[in-house]
């Protein structure tokens, strides 16, 4: 068996930190890095994160919306951007938010889970909202090829209460976290391949609804640091004991250095000391 994405993530969170590098390439961003909106400055934005956070960051996360609205030629350079991550020795999350009932899931897993695929990835961003189950061949992929998978629990945005929240005590997130929880037992220590999404604007949300993550036993994904408002102080205090699971992700705030590699480079290290405080 492949060593595992939890266990190779474990392993990057302890020699590099606790951040993964979102590489977002919004029309503004391409802009103020003086590059076209096209699948050319797509390329050169994506390398150049690649290049500058490589050696720095536990992981990277393309944000496969932002390639998909370039079409065919934006995929292509998504699927360089993962080969150039993958080469430099750094961890990549596809965040693509795939869900659908198991035989089409079956081919999203196909795509972004499976050896030999140009989309392959360490890991990818899973919806749970056609039900936890219909994620089997995502998750039964990962486990064989050695890659993980990340499944929303809690997301960074307000809107996501109104499903997440709902049933209280017993709520729609809560179920989630279980399900993971549950899924780990699979893998040895120290960590799970199976990771959730829990974002780091959250406040008293798992308090609130009585959800502990320590069983998880899985990384836990918290976007929302920087240009969402949540500082690596609001990560220690809404994750409490949780915290050494935490992999926190930051896109804008740090790709607004750009695109200097030195300056991507400060601002990298200037997150990270804020997250080891
Ligand atoms: O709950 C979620 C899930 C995913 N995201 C994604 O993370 C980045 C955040 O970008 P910032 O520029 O650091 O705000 C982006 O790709 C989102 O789609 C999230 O924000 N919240």
């Amino acid at each position: 068996m492949p060593e595992s994405f939890g266990s190779r993530l474990s392993a990057a969170m302890e020699a590099r930190g606790p951040l993964c590098v979102g590489i977002d390439p919004h029309p503004q961003l391409l802009g103020s890095w003086g590059l076209n909106d096209d699948a050319a400055g797509l390329e050169r934005f994506s390398l150049t994160v690649v290049e500058a956070v490589a050696s720095l960051a536990a992981a990277v996360k393309p944000q496969v919306a932002l390639y998909e609205r370039h079409g065919s030629a934006g995929m292509a350079v998504l699927e360089r951007t993962l080969a150039a991550a993958a080469e430099a020795g750094v961890l990549s999350i596809a965040d693509a938010k795939r869900g659908d009932i198991g035989s089409t899931m079956a081919a999203y897993a196909d795509a972004w889970l499976r050896d030999g695929s140009s989309l392959a990835a360490d890991s990818v961003t899973l919806s749970p909202y056609l039900g936890f189950e219909s994620l089997r061949p995502a998750l039964d992929l990962a486990a064989e090829h050695g890659r993980g998978v990340f499944v929303l629990a809690l997301t960074s945005n307000p809107e996501g209460r109104s499903v997440q929240h709902v049933g209280g005590g017993d709520s729609v997130a809560r179920r989630i976290v279980a399900a993971a929880a549950a899924e780990n037992q699979r893998y040895e220590e120290p960590l799970g391949s199976v990771g959730l999404v829990v974002g780091a604007t959250i406040g008293s949300a798992l308090g609130d609804l009585d959800i502990d993550l320590g069983p998880v036993r899985g990384p836990i994904l918290a976007p929302g640091l920087g240009a969402q408002g949540a500082t690596p102080s609001d990560l220690r205090e809404t994750f409490g004991q949780a915290y050494p699971m935490v992999l926190a992700t930051s896109s804008r705030g740090i790709l607004a250095a750009g695109p200097d590699i030195a300056a991507l480079q400060a601002a990298t290290r200037e997150t990270l000391g804020g997250l080891r405080g």
